[in-house]
C-alpha cells in the first residue's frame, strides 16, 4: 500500500488527523522511566516510553513521525533504538522519518536505505539543494516527501520573508517544489504559529496535504483558527502534531481523545461550509515560464532593475531604470548573463567583439575569453598625448566586429562607438545588447545600417516580475502605461 493510501486508510479508520512524534529525548523522558523501581538503563527506559506511546495512541493517529536526528544523536544504539521503535508501529500505520534531510551527495544511498531496508513510508526534506536532491527519494513508487516549507523559528525569518514579505522565499518554495512531485508523492511541511502563513500556502497549495509544526507554541494561534487554515475544502489535508507534553503523562490517550473530537468537530464544519467538492486544476505551465526567468528575477533581487521615477541620460522620465554594472560583483549571475549574451553571438559571423565603454567592457572581456574571439573598444574620451588612440586593442581595417553593450534605450551611445570603430576601417553589423528597451530602438539602428540583436525585451522583464510576485500590479500598469 502506498504512504497515502495507508495515510488515508488510517485517517478513515481512527477518524484523525494526529501525528504523533516517536521521539528518544532523554529531557522529555518522563522520571519513572530512570527513577523508582525502574530498573533499566536509558536505553531501556526510552524504549520502553516510545513503546507505551505507541500501544496507547495506535487508534488515535494517522501517522507517525521519529525524527532521525534523536536517534543519531544516541550513536549506534540510538540507530538500534530507531528499528526497534518503528518494528513496534502497527503496518496499518504510516511512518513519516523526519529527517530534513538535505545533502545533495548522500541523497541517493538515503533514500535507499530507509525506503527499501526500513519500514518508512515518507521522509522530510530541506528544499535548498532543489529538484536533483528530491528526485533520488521519488523514485520509489508509493513513497512520499514532505518539503520542508517555512519554520517558526523567529531567527528564520530574515531568510523565509526575503526578500519582502508580500512575495516571501517561502512561498516561493512552495510553488516551486509543487513542480517536483504529484501531490500523492509530495506534501508540504509547515512550521508556523500563525494562521495567516498557513492560508497563503493553502492558497496557492489547494492540492498538498501538510504537515504542521510548531502550533503549539506558546502566544501561538488558536487550534480552530490553524484549522480553518489550513484544512481543505473537504475538511482534509492537514496533520496536526500531538503536542509533547501530552506524550509524557501515563495516559497519553486520555489526553489525545479530546484534542482528536475537537479537530474532527472543526472537520465537520468547514465540510458543512464548503457546499461543492472542490476540483483541483495544476497550476504548474512550464510553456509560460520565460526561458531565462532566473536570470531576470536574480538581476530584480540584486538590484540591478528598479521601479520608480528615473530621469534617462536623454531627460526622458521612464518608470523604470535598469543598472548591469552591478552585475560584475556577482560571478554566477554574470556568468549567466554572459551565457545569454554567447548564445546570440554564437550564430553572428565576426573577426572580434568590440564593448562600448564602461559599462560593457567587462561584458566584452567576458566574452572574448569564453569564445575566444580577440576584443577592442573605442575609446570614450581619446587622449591628448601619447598615441591618441581611438580604438583600443589590435585589430586589422576590414575585419568585422560585433559591438556588445548593455541597454538599447536611443541607440545613440551604440552608435557612437559603431562609427568609431568605423573610423579604423573596420566593419560593424550585428549589435548585441543584453535588454532592448523596444520603442522602435531596433529599427532605428536598422535605418542607420546596424542589426539588433537583444537577449531580452524591457516587456518579457516586467512580464516575468509581475507573474513572480516580483513587482506589483500598479508598477505592472505604470510599466505598461509608459509603452503604450
Ligand atoms: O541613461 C540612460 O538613459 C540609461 C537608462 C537605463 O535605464 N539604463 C541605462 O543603463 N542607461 C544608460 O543608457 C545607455 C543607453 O542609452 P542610449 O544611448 O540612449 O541607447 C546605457 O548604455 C546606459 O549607460
Amino acid at each position: 500500500m502506498s504512504f497515502f493510501e495507508k495515510l488515508n486508510h488510517a485517517i478513515a479508520h481512527n477518524q484523525s488527523l494526529l501525528v504523533v512524534g516517536l521521539d528518544p529525548n532523554p529531557e522529555m523522558m518522563p522520571k519513572r522511566y530512570s527513577t523508582g523501581e525502574y530498573s533499566g538503563d536509558l536505553m531501556d527506559g526510552l524504549k520502553d516510553w516510545l513503546h507505551v506511546i505507541i500501544q496507547q495512541t495506535a487508534d488515535l493517529v494517522c501517522a507517525y513521525k521519529p525524527t532521525y536526528g534523536f536517534y543519531k544523536a544516541l550513536g549506534a544504539p540510538g540507530l538500534n533504538l530507531l528499528e526497534q521503535t518503528l518494528a513496534a508501529i502497527p503496518d496499518s500505520i504510516p511512518i513519516i522519518l523526519d529527517a530534513k534531510h538535505g545533502d545533495l551527495n548522500t541523497s541517493t544511498v538515503f533514500a535507499e536505505t530507509i525506503f527499501t531496508r526500513s519500514r518508512v513510508d515518507a521522509v522530510t526534506l530541506s528544499p535548498y539543494s532543489g529538484q536533483d536532491h528530491v528526485a533520488p527519494f521519488l523514485i520509489y513508487p508509493g513513497k512520499a516527501v514532505f518539503i520542508l516549507c517555512c519554520t517558526s523559528n523567529p531567527a528564520a525569518v530574515a531568510i523565509q520573508q526575503y526578500p519582502q514579505p508580500q512575495t516571501p522565499l517561502y512561498l516561493q518554495v512552495v510553488k516551486e517544489a509543487k513542480t517536483w512531485g504529484a501531490p500523492e508523492d509530495l506534501a508540504l511541511e509547515v512550521g508556523t504559529t500563525s494562521p495567516d502563513v498557513l492560508a497563503k500556502i493553502r492558497a496557492i497549495a489547494p492540492e498538498r496535504l501538510i504537515l504542521a509544526r510548531s502550533i503549539w507554541a506558546e502566544g501561538g494561534a488558536e487550534l480552530t483558527q490553524i484549522l480553518a487554515a489550513g484544512l481543505n475544502a473537504n475538511g482534509e489535508g492537514l496533520l496536526i502534531p500531538v503536542p509533547q507534553d501530552m506524550l509524557a503523562t501515563e495516559e497519553p490517550a486520555a489526553a489525545i481523545q479530546p484534542l482528536r473530537e475537537e479537530i474532527n468537530q472543526a472537520r465537520r464544519q468547514k465540510i458543512q461550509q464548503g457546499s461543492t467538492c472542490e476540483l483541483w486544476m495544476p497550476d504548474v505551465c512550464f510553456l509560460e515560464q520565460h526561458p531565462h526567468q532566473d536570470l531576470i528575477l536574480q538581476l530584480y533581487d540584486m538590484g540591478c532593475i528598479l521601479f520608480g521615477e528615473f530621469v534617462q541620460a536623454s531627460g526622458a522620465v521612464f518608470p523604470y531604470y535598469i543598472d548591469l554594472r552591478k552585475v560584475i560583483s556577482n560571478p554566477q549571475l554574470f556568468h549567466l548573463m554572459l551565457s545569454a549574451y554567447a548564445e546570440i553571438l554564437q550564430d553572428l559571423t565576426f573577426d572580434r567583439i568590440a564593448g562600448i565603454p564602461y559599462g560593457s567592457l567587462p561584458t566584452a572581456t567576458g566574452l572574448s575569453l569564453r569564445l575566444h574571439h580577440p576584443m577592442i573598444f573605442p575609446r570614450k574620451e581619446v587622449k591628448a598625448h601619447g598615441t591618441r588612440r581611438v580604438i583600443e586593442g589590435h585589430f586589422e581595417p576590414g575585419e568585422t566586429v560585433v559591438v556588445v553593450d548593455d541597454i538599447l534605450i536611443s541607440g545613440k551611445s551604440v552608435m557612437e562607438g559603431a562609427a568609431k570603430l568605423e573610423t579604423g576601417g573596420l566593419n560593424v553589423q550585428d549589435i548585441v545588447v543584453f535588454i532592448d528597451h523596444e520603442g522602435g530602438v531596433k529599427d532605428r539602428l536598422r535605418d542607420n545600417g546596424y542589426q539588433a540583436h537583444s537577449v531580452l525585451t524591457i516587456s518579457e522583464i516586467t512580464q516575468t516580475l509581475y507573474q513572480a510576485g516580483r513587482i506589483t500590479q500598479e508598477q505592472f500598469q505604470a510599466f505598461n502605461h509608459s509603452v503604450e
